[in-house]
């Protein structure tokens, strides 16, 4: 088999700090729509905060495994439930410490930016016309992953299986270590290979159904091993999502006239239940997605 990231995928490099002329926009959209994936560069999150995000997690890792199962499972995951390799922390961020918020309030920003960006790669005036009505009350949540070495350097395993994200958008910072692939259309795996100051962003399944599947969210995973460097590997996610009760229904306009509607109107908060309930769902996203639970039984072909 031949390794993935000897063949990375080229996703667009979005900067951020500046309004994106029209080329730009271009490549937005089509990246939404054929991987869910893009980068961007120029956030506003300086090496310095990743620092200390870096090492201040690997201090919480580095406690014993008694004081972290005390935070509870729903905070956090231990080895052994998604991979034998990974481990995760739910941040709540307002609980959390100065150096979080900021980075939580920074990845605030950037995700309202960033929808408002995507919508309009939609059509020129949804923003105006649905980012407050349909946007506002969302809400986010971070979650540090930390991934161990599998034994042998020479195995490739799977340290974060095939997910889709539940979010509107994500906001992911991998380390250098690398691994994270996303999957084709077709069931290839591409590597997004780690650049320095970069981060990733995906679109996650609630963005999906509201878009009527106009943007993609993608299955992806994390691979450890075969030829990576060795060593723990960290990623910081954060979950830009709409609020529970909201129900998501893709306005007329996105669906378009011609197009056949692809998921019945649902509650956010049942899907976040119906994700959590299934069989492999021990861990909150293995294995379904939200053409599982939603998609209108014509469509329901994925
Ligand atoms: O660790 C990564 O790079 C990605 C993590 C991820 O996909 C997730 O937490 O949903
Ligand atoms: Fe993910």
């Amino acid at each position: 088999m031949i390794y993935e990231s000897e063949n990375p995928l080229e996703l667009p490099v979005l900067d951020v700090s500046e309004a994106l002329d029209s080329s730009a926009l271009r490549s937005l959209g089509a990246a939404c729509r054929e991987w869910g994936f893009f980068q961007i560069i120029n956030h506003g999150i300086s090496k310095d905060l990743f620092t200390k995000i870096y090492s201040l997690s690997s201090k919480i890792f580095s406690l014993p495994s008694e004081s972290k199962l005390k935070l509870g499972l729903k905070t956090y995951t231990p080895l052994f439930i998604a991979s034998p390799f990974f481990e995760s922390l739910r941040i709540t961020l307002f609980l959390s410490s100065e150096i979080m918020q900021e980075y939580g309030s920074r990845v605030t920003e950037l995700s309202k930016t960033i929808l408002r960006l995507i919508l309009t790669t939609l059509g020129k005036e949804f923003d105006s016309k649905y980012y407050e009505s349909e946007f506002q009350q969302c809400h986010g949540y971070m979650r540090i992953n930390n991934y161990s070495s599998p034994r042998s350097s020479k195995e490739e395993a799977e340290g974060l299986g095939m997910h889709t994200d539940m979010s509107c958008v994500t906001i992911v910072y991998q380390d250098e270590i690398g691994g994270l692939q996303v999957r084709s259309r077709e069931g290839r795996w591409m590597s997004i290979a780690p650049r320095e100051g970069t981060l990733v962003v995906n679109v996650g399944d609630m963005l999906q159904a509201w878009s009527n599947d106009r943007l993609r969210s993608s299955e992806h995973r994390v691979v450890l091993g075969r030829g990576k460097p060795s060593g723990t590997r960290f990623s910081l996610a954060f979950f830009w999502c709409f609020e529970d009760h909201k129900v998501v229904e893709a306005p007329d306009d996105v669906v378009g006239e011609h197009e056949a509607r692809m998921y019945k109107p649902f509650v956010c908060s049942e899907y976040l239940t119906f994700r959590e309930n299934t069989e492999r769902g021990k861990f909150d996203k293995v294995g379904f997605t939200v053409k599982d639970f939603a998609a209108l039984p014509q469509n329901n072909i994925a």
